[in-house]
């Protein structure tokens, strides 16, 4: 059913749904768009429209053959929605969920695109502080590059920071997607642009192998991970791609590529991984992993534990996806970093091991969510909202333009 929004657009048809609201594909002056109607709870928050008129020209001021542009912002009665170029694809969280696992050449291709995004964005000061598949939109309008990977183009710059407040988040709280999370967020530091290149080299990392290198478990688990593990070499890389993302990977921000050497190192391989299948990697067996990292303390009634360790973005957010968000849990303190580290991360699965997808290995999942529910673990302390994610570097710029678009 369509709708108005403002005195401009109408939303047409639903194109998904998140943890913020919905993506509706909507008509505007200038032909389709795509528009981001918050949820209603959202809108009528008057703190919250007060930032996201703030964050206006940041927020559109960004323009990138690899950035989807946000045209507009529209608070109109209950409505708070972003108006965004239409992109006429899929999102790289499906592109991976049906395939598994990308060849090399693919997976660098996109992983490029997002990094030339990033360059332009932290040359304008703006760290996206929540890079994940899920906000990597393919354009299967663009033209098929390397490995015959559509244009890659990165989305969500600004969104969860307007939702993000300190009425429902607190300094002492870490907010983020944990997978993706650099360590030194966990830390409790300032977020900068290397924990973009690090939550980038996270998804390279997932699109070839599958899983993401420091994820499973309860969300407690994987932020412990970020600080005290290493990665596993993934069995077949080329050693210059793999060189790449340890690099990206390292602990401490300041050893990790900028996003356009970033970018450009990642073409220079391209050539060599023309033709590669997908790497022969199977998902680890977390089973055993999950009873060492189990704790005395239960996870709240009710509280599920995921896959990937997802809550919803704002407490009470029902997302109807089931796909991971954002999450939001307290520093950890340094004896909880320390307690249980195992000094290296997961190790691919053996061979032997249940396949992702088998019966044996449905039924070890089904154990492992079984223990973790029963046992919970001491890290994690999930206390509702919040969003960590876009913003400009270092979050004290002053207001800048409080224009904003209203129905008459
Ligand atoms: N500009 C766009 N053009 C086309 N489709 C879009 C656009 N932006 C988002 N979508 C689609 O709308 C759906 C919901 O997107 P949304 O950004 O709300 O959620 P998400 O990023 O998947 O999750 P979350 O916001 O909880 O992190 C996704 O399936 C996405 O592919």
């Amino acid at each position: 059913m369509a709708r108005k929004i403002g005195s401009r657009y109408t939303a047409n048809q639903i194109l998904g749904r998140g943890s913020a609201g919905t993506v509706w594909l909507g008509e505007g002056p200038e032909g389709p768009v795509a528009v981001k109607l918050l949820r209603e709870d959202l809108s009528s928050d008057q703190e919250l429209v007060g930032r996201f008129v703030q964050e206006r020209t940041a927020l559109l001021g960004l323009e990138h053959p690899h950035i989807v542009t946000v045209r507009d912002l529209v608070v109109d009665g209950n409505d708070l929605a972003l108006v965004m170029d239409l992109v006429r694809g899929t999102d790289l969280r499906t592109r991976l969920e049906r395939e598994r696992r990308l060849a090399p050449e693919a997976a660098v291709a996109i992983v490029a695109d997002v990094a030339d995004a990033l360059a332009a964005a932290h040359a304008a000061g703006v760290v996206h502080r929540d890079v994940k598949p899920e906000n990597v939109l393919l354009d299967m309008q663009g033209p098929l590059g390397p490995g015959g990977a559509h244009p890659a183009l990165l989305t969500d710059f600004g969104v969860a920071k307007l939702i993000d407040s300190p009425k429902r988040t607190r300094a002492t709280k870490i907010i983020g997607t944990p997978d993706y999370l650099a360590p030194e967020i966990v830390e409790g530091l300032p977020p900068r642009a290397a924990v973009d290149i690090y939550a980038l080299a996270t998804v390279l990392y997932e699109l070839l192998a599958g899983f993401t290198p420091f994820g499973g478990g309860h969300p407690g688990a994987v932020l412990r991970r970020h600080v005290t593990e290493t990665v596993v070499p993934l069995p077949g890389i080329p050693e210059e791609l793999w060189q790449l993302l340890v690099q990206c990977l390292a602990k401490a921000p300041a050893s990790r590529l900028r996003a356009s050497e970033l970018a450009a190192r990642l073409r220079e391989q391209l050539p060599l991984l023309a033709g590669m299948p997908p790497l022969d990697v199977d998902e680890p067996d977390l089973s055993e992993e999950a009873a060492e990292e189990s704790a005395p303390t239960a996870p709240p009634a009710g509280e599920p534990v995921r896959r990937r360790g997802a809550v919803s973005l704002v407490p009470g957010a029902k997302p109807d996806s089931n796909r991971d968000t954002h999450t939001s849990m307290r520093v950890p303190g340094p004896d909880e970093l320390a307690g249980g580290a195992h000094g290296t991360a997961r190790a691919p699965r053996a061979t032997g091991t249940p396949r992702p997808g088998s019966a044996k290995h449905r039924a070890t999942v089904r154990r492992r969510r079984i223990t973790l529910g029963v046992a919970g673990v001491a890290l994690a302390a999930i206390v509702g909202v919040g969003a960590y994610a876009a913003s400009s570097d270092g979050d004290s710029k002053p207001p800048q333009d409080t224009h904003s678009t209203s129905a008459p």
